[in-house]
């Protein structure tokens, strides 16, 4: 059977849901779940236009060495493209456990399903997901100062994935309802109800390189196309894919996302990955550094698809991050930030903000899927330990009342491959702190994270706000205080999309800019860059209307 995408308009004309607010999937813009009454927010048919002031402050030192801080205000003008496109995306290991778990779960959700479990009836959702599954504070109700919260996916016109049209690459040819059996992440009742539709989903034919990942994941590696190292034909074929599934389903966009295995790390070599130039010539000339992963990246810049990298490994090498830039295409990355590192990157934030000085973090995992067996190679485990070793380095290095420079907590990232737990991974933690007066403080954390069902949430948020970025363009406003901005033409954010780093471990940024990790602030820099999008301040938790009376 030809592979193909599934293809279901059950509701890609916006039959299948409510229409999204702030805009239909039919793209017209339908009625907002609220507006901004405002002098600075218009709303017109097409677009929403914003005037935001952006506040910070400067920090300079004077000649006694005192910080000296300076509030500072530049004036953005934002522009969203009301009009929700038909979108596409297409998995990178859409076969894997991640790829056939997250399809299941959209068609699951499109068609309302309801499943018998040992615990009663469950019915699909999209738990775990920061755009379906979670709100913002709004405002406060006029009258009874009470917050009002809104859900985090009507802020902005977004996508709906009910709507998503989901497609993609395996070296494995298994179709999605056997890869969807080999994953043992589905109840059963739940499977019966889609495996017809997935039954009818083949992965394309994707590029193999052995060397980059496991070698016990040769068994898999029946569904290639041709060539064993990097080739501009490799490139071309994955554009002429991306083309063909977008003109199959009609599609406005489509967005392109690695969930495949862990690669090994690429060196970086001057005169091969080093510039966009130097990497393009050795895909030409077939150099053996160059990963699969980089490939798609290249492929996707070249094609204008976004692409997010949902592993460890360094796919964006320095060339792949010019090339990016040189044609304005977004990409981002890296590692879906699923269990255990979220929960870390909660849990040190809490700590540290505490003033409770962390010493030591022992993150010990042992899990039985295919990730893990892949995993279990000391070069892919090796990508795996440095995207979860160095979630902490910014909350460290924020707090210079605990930590000397350089001084930082013991810590180690072990992984086991265990195949009796299959894809229901168990993480121990164990968070060892000085507290007041020498005392110490000891949290262990037994958690067991399933990792596809909290991984696929995240894909979908990753997808849901790369699209969203899309259609957001920003100018500094003329007499701005802004010198380096034309006043006169709006243009796309950088094309790093550092805006997804609350679903990532190893969140990729703009050449020179900061590394966050502290889950909170990831999940501000979200809220409050949609909140400027229509002109609405940050979140902010000072209340002063209730203490200030
Ligand atoms: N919670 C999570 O599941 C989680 C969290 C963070 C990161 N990840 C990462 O996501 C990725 C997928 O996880 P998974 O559990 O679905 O793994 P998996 O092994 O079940 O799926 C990976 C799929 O990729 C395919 N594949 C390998 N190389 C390919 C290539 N060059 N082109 C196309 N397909 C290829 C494999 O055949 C397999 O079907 C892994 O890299 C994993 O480390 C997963
Ligand atoms: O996201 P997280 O739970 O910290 O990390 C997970 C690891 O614990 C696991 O070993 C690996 O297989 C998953 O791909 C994921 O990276």
């Amino acid at each position: 059977m030809a592979p193909h995408a599934e293809v279901d308009v059950g509701s890609a004309n916006g039959g299948g849901h409510a229409a999204a607010a702030n805009g239909t999937s039919n793209g017209s813009a339908a009625r907002p779940l609220f507006t901004v009454s405002s002098p600075n927010v218009v709303y017109t048919d097409d677009e929403i236009r914003s005037k935001y002031t952006y506040r910070t402050t400067l920090v300079n030192r004077s000649e006694d060495g005192k910080y000296v801080a300076v509030p500072k205000e530049t004036v953005y003008d934002f522009k969203v493209d009301r009009k929700i496109p038909k979108l596409g995306v297409m998995l990178v290991g859409w076969g894997g456990n991640n790829g056939s778990t997250v399809t299941a779960g959209i068609i699951a959700n499109r068609r309302g399903l309801v499943w018998d479990t040992r615990e009663g009836p469950r019915a699909a959702n999209y738990y775990g997901s920061v755009v379906m599954a979670s709100t913002m504070k709004l405002g406060t109700d006029a009258k009874t100062l009470k917050d009002i919260n809104i859900p985090f996916h009507d802020v902005l016109p977004m996508v709906h994935p009910n709507d998503l049209v989901v497609g993609g690459w395996d070296i494995s040819s298994m179709n999605l309802a056997d890869a969807m059996d080999r994953a043992a992440v589905l109840e059963p009742t739940l499977k019966a109800q889609v495996r017809k539709k997935m039954a009818g989903m083949v992965p394309l034919p994707s590029i193999y390189y052995p060397d980059f990942i496991a070698a016990n994941q040769e068994d898999r590696a029946d569904n290639l196309i041709a060539g064993s190292k990097a080739c501009m034909a490799h490139v071309e074929q994955i554009r002429k894919d991306i083309r063909d599934f977008k003109a199959a389903n009609g599609l406005d966009k489509v967005i392109v996302q690695w969930t495949a295995n862990t690669e090994r790390y690429a060196d970086i070599l001057e005169g091969v990955n080093d510039t966009a130039e130097n990497l393009l010539k050795a895909i030409e000339t077939g150099h053996e550094e160059v990963s699969p992963s980089t490939v798609f990246a290249v492929a996707c810049i070249l094609e204008g698809a976004p692409f997010i990298n949902g592993s460890p490994q360094n796919t964006f090498v320095p060339g792949a991050i010019e090339l990016a830039e040189k044609h304005g295409a977004f990409i981002g990355g890296d590692d879906f930030k699923s269990g255990q590192t979220k929960m870390k990157s909660a849990l040190v934030d809490f700590l540290i903000n505490a003033g409770i000085k962390l010493t030591s973090i022992a993150s010990y995992n042992h899990l039985g899927n295919n990730d893990g067996k892949n995993l279990s190679s000391q070069k892919q485990f090796r990508s795996k330990e440095i995207s979860k070793s160095n979630v902490v380095d910014d909350m460290v290095e924020a707090n210079n009342v605990l930590y000397a420079e350089g001084e930082h907590p013991d810590h180690t990232v072990v992984i086991k491959y265990m195949p009796a737990v299959g894809d229901n991974k168990r993480a121990l933690d164990e968070y060892y702190a000085e507290i007041f007066m020498g005392g110490h403080q000891t949290i262990s954390i037994f958690n067991v994270c399933e990792d596809s069902l909290l991984a696929s949430p995240l894909i979908i948020d990753l997808v849901l706000v790369a699209e969203m970025m899309t259609r957001i363009q920003w100018k500094a406003s003329s007499g701005s205080g802004d010198a380096s901005a034309s006043a006169d033409e709006y243009k796309s954010f950088h094309s790093v999309l550092s805006i997804l780093s609350y679903m990532l471990k190893a969140p990729l940024t703009p050449p020179g800019t900061p590394v966050i990790n502290a889950l909170a602030k990831q999940r501000g820099a979200l809220t409050n860059i949609f909140r400027a999008c229509v002109g609405l301040e940050p979140e902010s938790d000072m209340t002063l209307e209730h203490k200030l009376f």
